[in-house]
């Protein structure tokens, strides 16, 4: 009994010393096995969850869930009651945990597993043994056992409670600096909308994905039509990216002959091709700690695409005629209109690269999907005018803004652009852009630049600018902006011949001529 008690104060002692819980734990898989002869002992701490036992030594970042009845702990907890497990029982349960448990047994070996309970009665998870002890029963039935098990058990439970506290206040960090990330994205956001005007939905998620893909060094697809802002997003993501103070390279690989395009990326040394009298830098080497935006992708060749996607997984490259490799450290960034997938299809675009490319694919919406910008980008336009040539319209007038409302813009924000700097030329000084002052044959579509395939659009090909039929509120207006796109139309198709136009209209020259001047429509002969 002397030495019992002896016994006891020691491992108390010793158990109640530990600094943390992972000491805790350690200490009494040590008093297991040396003051109660077990061989080995794993304690398998429940989760915050309550749903997972977690035992580092056994299933290291993994977990093992309490509901998962092929591993024997489950059942313990379920069944909240300590069970044996031999050797023999593997047939019954099928976990691999459990596998390398019983294969650490010795012969003759079993396994005893117990909940582990504080003194409140919360389980705070499940401690296993493994040994020989003739019968499990009468080594836990112990009271020196039972003592260290409830000693164990409220030191675990104290352990516990002060990692809660620090768990609390780590969290609290943690949602203190997502608040302060979040504030900063806010102002990113509010800084990226003075240059890439809007207030629809689309354009605000834009931005936002933006800011979020400059913040990784993923590379960025962006696709979108022609003069949806494409370039913009790019600039975007250069400017709030952490390269914003490194090169920003722009290459367009429509405007650059297949010829010359690799030349012009890799660099070439001196005389490595007739022409080449002396060494230059490609583009890859001077976006070295900056970004590489590749324009219209879809016309990269496909021999040069192989060699990009090379550079892309080695960042490493070889100018024309060299020697030796050299190593650019830059982000990608690459655009185009054309639709990726087809290409694809029809074997012109390499599908890998299309991969390696478009790790963070962004979509810019068209503009006729997002008629709520119309204002917006119209009054931005004009004010950059006013600011640029010192005068010009204050505004612009809501029946101008209906107008624009009814077209469906195949050039997007370029072409809206467009037809706004021309209405300041024409708006009086100081006043505001009316809907006369739009030129609407500068509108028009061309023949197969309107990609719309579904025949939506057929009213506005007739009559570009015209708001919908139900929205018209002011008839005069109305039929003037509809004299004045026949008017524009059929002289576009005369190729500006204002007599032949005239005839076909059924009115004298000087009649039309008069109108073009009312009208502002002045397409004149090449
Ligand atoms: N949201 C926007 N806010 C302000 N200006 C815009 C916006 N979107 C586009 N623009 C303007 O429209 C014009 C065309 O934009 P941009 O060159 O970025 O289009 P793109 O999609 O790259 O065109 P392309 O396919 O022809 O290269 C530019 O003058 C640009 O400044």
């Amino acid at each position: 009994m002397q030495t019992e008690l002896h016994t006891g104060i020691d491992l108390a002692l010793d158990l109640i010393r530990q600094p943390d819980r992972r000491a805790l734990l350690d200490c009494a898989h040590r008093q297991l096995c040396e003051a109660f002869g077990v061989s080995r002992s794993w304690l398998f701490e429940l989760d915050a969850s309550g749903r997972d036992l977690v035992c580092p030594a056994l299933t290291g970042e993994t977990t093992l869930a309490c509901d998962d009845f092929r591993h024997p702990m489950a059942h313990v907890i379920r069944s909240d009651a300590a069970r044996v497990v031999r050797t023999a029982d593997r047939v019954r349960y099928e976990h691999p945990v459990l596998d390398t448990m019983l294969d650490a047994l010795a012969p003759g070996e079993s396994l005893w597993l117990s909940p582990v309970r504080a003194e409140q009665g919360a389980v705070l998870g499940v401690l296993a043994l493994a040994g020989d002890p003739g019968s499990w029963e009468g080594l836990t039935g112990q009271p020196l056992f039972q003592g260290f098990l409830r000693l164990l058990a409220g030191h675990w439970r104290q352990h516990l409670d002060r990692h809660d506290r620090l768990w609390q206040q780590r969290l609290l960090h943690r949602s203190l600096a997502h608040l302060k990330d979040s504030e900063l994205d806010r102002r990113k956001n509010e800084q990226l909308a003075a240059t890439l005007i809007g207030h629809s939905r689309a354009m605000a998620d834009l931005r936002s994905q933006i800011v979020r893909a400059a913040g990784t060094q993923l590379s960025v697809l962006i696709q979108g039509e022609t003069g949806c802002g494409k370039d913009l997003v790019a600039r975007g993501l250069h400017d709030f990216s952490q390269r914003a103070d490194g090169p920003y390279v722009v290459v367009n690989c429509a405007a650059i002959p297949d010829s010359l395009l690799e030349s012009e990326l890799f660099g070439h040394t001196k005389g490595a091709f007739s022409g080449a009298d002396r060494a230059r830098e490609g583009l890859l080497a001077q976006a070295d700690g900056g970004t590489l935006f590749l324009d219209e992708i879809g016309d990269m060749p496909m021999a040069l695409q192989s060699k990009l996607l090379r550079v892309l997984e080695t960042q490493r490259f070889r100018p024309l005629g060299g020697q030796t490799e050299q190593r650019s450290d830059f982000r990608i960034v690459a655009a185009t209109h054309q639709p990726l997938q087809s290409l694809i299809r029809e074997n012109r675009f390499r599908r890998d690269l299309y991969y390696r490319l478009s790790q963070f694919p962004v979509k810019v919406t068209p503009l006729r999907e997002r008629g709520e910008d119309l204002e917006a980008l119209s009054r931005a336009f004009i004010t950059a005018y006013r600011e640029r040539e010192g005068s010009g319209p204050l505004g612009i007038s809501s029946q101008a803004l209906r107008f624009l409302s009814g077209y469906r813009f195949p050039g997007n924000v370029r072409e809206l652009r467009n037809v706004i700097e021309f209405a300041c030329i024409q708006a009086a000084d100081g006043a505001d852009v009316q809907a006369e002052d739009l030129r609407l044959d500068m509108m028009a579509p061309v023949p197969g630049e309107d990609d719309d395939e579904t025949g939506e659009g057929d009213a506005d090909l007739l009559c570009p600018g015209l708001p919908p039929l139900h929205e018209i509120d002011d008839l005069r207006e109305a039929a003037r902006a509809f004299e004045a796109a026949i008017i524009s139309a059929r002289l576009r198709q005369y190729q500006g011949n204002r007599a032949q136009a005239a005839e076909s209209l059924g009115l004298p020259k000087r009649t039309l001529a008069h109108k073009c001047q009312k009208f502002n429509v002045t397409l004149e002969a090449d």
